[in-house]
């Protein structure tokens, strides 16, 4: 069944999906990693794509910024497309030295001042976390390919530029948050209501104390260690 920001039908999608934030990072998965893949959403350049990996059906769909544009996504996946699985494969800001650029972020809670839980289901809860299965299979495939990785408390905020600069301190310090992104609190959020499976899993793109950032080609087509890592965990989920 489409809908008016997807138009794919409901046999088109896979019940596991890996949703970066930006729509060419997931054309990009779809051509280097999937066979068959096949366009099923371009409403609002919102790219999705169906294809196979070892044989098993996936799906890659674009999330777009902000807890508002992956709430409408993951919504609709989990509760009129049937999707069982979405891990959220993206770009983080650094909060500490403990991370470098192209370091794997693998959050084990996310905390937000985002209003997007309270307006969604009333819950006012600050802290959300990924499902302990999908969490734990992504360390395990990040320890496996001798990668780089990190777990702890990711930020993700409503802000991605700040007019009062302390504040991003100020959350590493008080919240012990090590990196922040922009969806993940909405996704992992909307996975827990529906009573369906989500995680996250970054690469650091930005640092904010050493001022050093990846090129929007890099944070584009440069994440292949996370992005096979996922497809990895996904596939052994997929059915
Ligand atoms: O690279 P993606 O997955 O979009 O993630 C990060 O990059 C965007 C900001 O530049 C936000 O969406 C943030 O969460
Ligand atoms: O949300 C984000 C993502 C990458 N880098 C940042 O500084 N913030």
């Amino acid at each position: 069944m489409a809908t008016v920001h997807n138009k794919a039908s409901k046999e088109e999608v896979a019940s596991v999906v890996l949703m970066p934030g930006d729509p060419l990072r997931a054309r990009y998965i779809a051509e280097k990693y999937l066979q068959d893949a096949a366009l099923i959403n371009d409403v609002r350049g919102m790219l999705a794509y169906t294809g196979s990996y070892r044989g098993k059906r996936i799906t890659v769909m674009a999330s777009g910024m902000g807890c508002g544009s992956m709430g409408i996504y993951s919504h609709e996946l989990f509760n009129k497309y049937d999707v069982e699985i979405i891990i959220r494969t993206g770009s983080c800001g650094a909060y500490t030295m403990d991370l470098a650029l192209m370091d794997l972020f693998i959050p084990d809670s996310c905390w937000s001042q985002s209003a997007y839980a309270s307006i969604y289901s009333g819950c006012t809860d600050d802290v959300v976390y990924p499902d302990p299965e999908l969490w734990a299979d992504l360390w395990e495939c990040a320890q496996q390919k001798k990668l780089a990785h990190k777990k702890g408390c990711l930020h993700t905020s409503d802000c991605f530029y700040y007019k009062k600069k302390e504040d991003k301190h100020l959350i590493c310090e008080e919240k012990k948050c090590l990196a922040v992104d922009m969806e993940s609190f909405a996704l992992l959020h909307n996975a827990a209501i529906a009573q369906k499976k989500a995680a996250t899993i970054l690469t650091v793109s930005d640092h904010s104390l050493l001022k050093e950032k990846l090129s929007a080609a890099q944070r584009q087509s440069g994440f292949d260690e996370m992005i096979e890592v996922t497809l990895d965990v996904l596939w052994k989920h997929a059915k």
